[in-house]
């Protein structure tokens, strides 16, 4: 699903009008219509509402939301919040159309401002995807006072947030509880900055029109699941372990074993036909007896000790991942060295020690010589590392993100909320699953078994990022059902792997 900026908003919004056709006015009725029934379902037992409405067409669906939820029997009370004379054609028909059923409220610069209290539920129509400046004067006043509510449901976008640029840490934002936005997510929505803004978000469809949307260009996707399901291969009847790939996983070392054996772990839930541990030896028994599924390749020290991989080592392997629970150490750049050396046909992960080790000076220079397409998974005190700088916001991160990507050539999975998996041709992909009972030890080495797994499977290295980081995600929100975002640890996102591969394959089935 693309993510489009709050100018090509308003143009695919105008080819829907002139292209279904529609006028702007049943647009706007139709927008407002999905809102109000996701409003319905949601907000079902209460019955006294205050929806604040601004002058342009955020404030007009404001108003048909009023004339709506009206007819369903709420109790509604409606602001016009005017800071100058200018208003939209379609606020003002919509304002008439509700004038013989609801008397409203206008609060222009002169008036005195309206008090919001606490249990008060407020539809926040003030402005949306056209807010061009930040907020001041009376717009500012009103938000102030409406953030006095506990709850707050924005139409498409809390007022005072920018659609696809950043705000100052000065400006007055709506605090939202939950955010309705009108057929496609917006940027803001995707950056850790914005979340006390926006709350939970929730998309409702508004027609909009397909050929628009088709020719809008960006560098921004969100991978719902409608495509992220068309990312899991087929399996072939005739299938056996030696079509499914052979991963070569190196991870673990003298007291960080347990990283190891999660990302094993999840690499054999994750579809491998075969997974080759190489870890101290020290842990033989322990990987044996815990995962009898892998084969063990001793290391002979309690850290990682043999670097020099050969050509003939190596060419039994379909994908490498290399880095949960290793330790920094230069050991780990020559071994990196010698893959990159020996075996850079081979599709390759690099995770954890794995990137803090890319991070030291000479770890840098080996940037340049790692494979086209190789993933690295930094969360982002690791990336700000790698980097050796940091960022002033979450924008700024994204604009290191891509370039970093475009420039070395590797695909790099930002971890966090909504990670985000920049591409080599700068494309930038925000993840839909997850929640936070994943921010947990461990979580990680989980993402790194599970993308070693579907490159081991030839999956192309893209599709394996994306896919992967949405697989495990999932696996986490059908974990955190039970387990809650308080008891769940890294070994409940494996376990609940077969469940979200049966949900993926249930809706392939459906759909096709
Ligand atoms: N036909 C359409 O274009 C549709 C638009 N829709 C709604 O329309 C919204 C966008 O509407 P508009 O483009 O009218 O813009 P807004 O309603 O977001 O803003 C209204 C006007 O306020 C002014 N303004 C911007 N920043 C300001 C500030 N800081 N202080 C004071 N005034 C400011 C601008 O001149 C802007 O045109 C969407 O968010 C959505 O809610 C939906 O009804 C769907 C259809
Ligand atoms: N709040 C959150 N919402 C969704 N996913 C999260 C959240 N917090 C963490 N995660 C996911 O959990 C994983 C944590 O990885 P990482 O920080 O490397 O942990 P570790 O090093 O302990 O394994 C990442 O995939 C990240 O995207
Ligand atoms: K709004």
């Amino acid at each position: 699903m693309k993510i489009v900026s709050a100018t090509q908003i308003r143009e695919i919004d105008e080819y829907t009008i002139n292209h279904e056709p529609v006028t702007s006015i049943d647009l706007m009725e139709r927008a407002a219509t999905a809102f109000s029934s996701w409003f319905m379902q949601h907000y079902s037992n209460i019955k006294r509402i205050k929806i604040v409405c601004g002058p342009g067409n955020n404030g007009g669906d404001g108003l048909v939301i009023a004339r709506i939820l009206y007819s369903y029997g709420y109790k509604v009370e409606v602001y016009t919040i005017l800071p100058t004379a200018k208003t939209s054609k379609d606020f003002d028909i919509n304002l008439q159309r509700l004038s013989s059923l609801i008397s409203e409220q206008r609060i222009t610069p002169n008036s005195k401002l309206p008090q919001f209290h606490t249990e008060d539920i407020l539809i926040d129509a003030l402005f949306g995807s056209g807010l061009n400046r930040p907020l001041a004067g009376l717009a500012a006043d009103i938000v102030q006072a409406m953030n006095q509510a506990k709850t707050i449901i924005a139409v498409d976008i809390p007022s005072g947030l920018f659609t696809d640029t950043n705000n100052s840490k000065e400006d007055v934002i709506i605090k939202a509880t939950q955010t309705i936005a009108f057929q496609l997510p917006k940027l803001a929505f995707m950056l850790p900055q914005n979340a006390d803004f926006i709350g939970d978000w929730h998309l409702v469809d508004i027609g909009l029109h397909p050929t628009a949307i088709a020719q809008a260009s960006t560098n921004y996707f969100y991978t719902h699941t409608r495509k992220a399901i068309t990312y899991l291969k087929k399996r072939s009847k005739f299938s056996h372990k030696g079509t499914n790939g052979h991963a070569l996983l190196i991870a673990g070392s003298y007291g960080m074993m347990g990283a190891a054996i999660l990302s094993a772990r999840a690499c054999l839930r994750s579809g491998v036909g075969k997974l080759t541990l190489h870890a101290p030896k020290h842990a033989n028994d322990l990987v044996q007896s815990n995962i009898p599924e892998a084969l063990f390749s001793a290391d002979d020290n309690k850290y990682l000790s043999t670097t020099e991989w050969t050509e003939d080592q190596l060419k039994s392997y379909s994908a490498i991942g290399l880095g949960p629970g290793l330790s920094i150490d230069t050991k780990i750049l020559s071994l990196i060295h010698s893959i990159i050396e020996h075996g850079s046909s081979i599709p390759l992960i690099i995770d954890a020690d794995g990137i803090n080790n890319l991070s030291t000076p000479e770890g840098r220079d080996l940037l340049d010589k790692l494979p086209e397409n190789t993933i690295i998974t930094p969360h982002p005190k690791e990336f700000q590392k790698l980097l050796n700088r940091s960022w002033q916001n979450d924008y700024e991160k994204l604009d290191l993100l891509r370039e970093f990507s475009v420039k070395y050539q590797v695909i790099v999975c930002l971890k966090g909320a909504h990670t985000a998996v920049a591409l080599p041709d700068g494309s930038i992909h925000f993840n839909s699953t997850g929640n936070p009972g994943m921010a947990t030890g461990g979580s990680g080495d989980v993402l790194t078994g599970i993308i070693t797994a579907l490159l081991a499977q030839k999956y192309n290295p893209a599709h394996a990022a994306i896919f992967g980081v949405y697989l495990h995600g999932l696996a986490g929100d059908i974990a955190v059902k039970e387990k809650s975002i308080y008891s769940m640890v890294a070994s409940d996102l494996t376990d609940n792997l077969p469940k979200a591969f049966l949900e993926i394959t249930a809706l392939q089935t459906q759909n096709s």
